[in-house]
């Protein structure tokens, strides 16, 4: 398996650098959690790993280099009614890696489809993923289809409104993000884990030596779904 390789070490300051006033992190000694797999798909360069590193390190960097294969990362997530567990396979985009990529999504109990708001070749990507993804994994697979780069909102190309009434007509989850400014990150992650965890279909495991996330956005009642910059 090949690695995301970049200047930060995302295990060694995962529990130093989770901050904020919406999280709090707590040792997991003995809890049991709801362990689900979780791949990030889309075109190069889209923000995948970039999306990945915001949500378990909150941080964001320039310099990361094109994913090799996949980047493996796990986060668990402590819900109102469970703890759950995601192992995220965050693959690589470029179009040489596709044969691989396969690999990492079989078994997949959701995805994370990503483009590039300012790309529309990345969006066109995105459906082709879709249509991949529904076709080789099993229906129940969760999908949130996310728009990143909104910080780049005057180079929009996909415009919000085309993209949330096919994530409609595709039953998927729509999220509009920026890995940069932190934009609607962690509702995607959030939202996601509340599904699964309603279908309560992932593995029971121990949550030990690890960090535990308790999210807790704004609108923890009325997830924001959709932001349209
Ligand atoms: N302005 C802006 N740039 C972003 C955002 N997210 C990612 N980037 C930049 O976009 C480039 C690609 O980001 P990555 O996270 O490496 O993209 P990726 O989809 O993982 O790319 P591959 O590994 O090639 O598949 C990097 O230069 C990031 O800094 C964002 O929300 N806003």
């Amino acid at each position: 398996m090949g690695q995301k390789r970049t200047n930060v070490s995302l295990r060694h300051q995962m529990t130093s650098s989770l901050r904020g006033r919406q999280l709090t992190v707590q040792p997991a000694s003995t809890r049991k959690a709801l362990q689900f797999k979780l791949v990030l798909l889309g075109r190069e360069q889209v923000g995948k790993s970039s999306l990945v590193v915001r949500y378990v390190l909150d941080q964001f960097t320039d310099d990361l280099q094109s994913t090799i294969g996949a980047a493996f990362q796990s986060q668990t997530v402590c819900l109102d009614s469970a703890l759950v567990k995601f192992e995220i396979w965050d693959t690589a985009g470029q179009e040489k890696y596709h044969c691989l990529t396969p690999m990492y999504y079989r078994g997949a109990q959701a995805a994370i489809i990503v483009y590039d708001i300012t790309d529309e070749e990345s969006f066109s990507r995105a459906k082709v993923w879709v249509t991949e993804l529904k076709k080789q994994v099993n229906t129940a697979v969760v999908i949130a289809l996310t728009g990143n780069k909104t910080d780049l909102h005057l180079q929009r190309r996909v415009p919000c409104e085309e993209a949330k009434t096919y994530a409609k007509e595709n039953r998927l989850m729509f999220f509009e993000t920026s890995a940069k400014t932190g934009n609607n990150v962690e509702e995607v992650f959030l939202t996601l884990a509340k599904k699964l965890a309603e279908n309560s279909e992932g593995t029971i495991v121990e949550a030990r030596a690890e960090t535990i996330r308790i999210d807790h956005p704004p609108e923890a009642e009325n997830t924001r779904k959709a932001c349209c910059v």
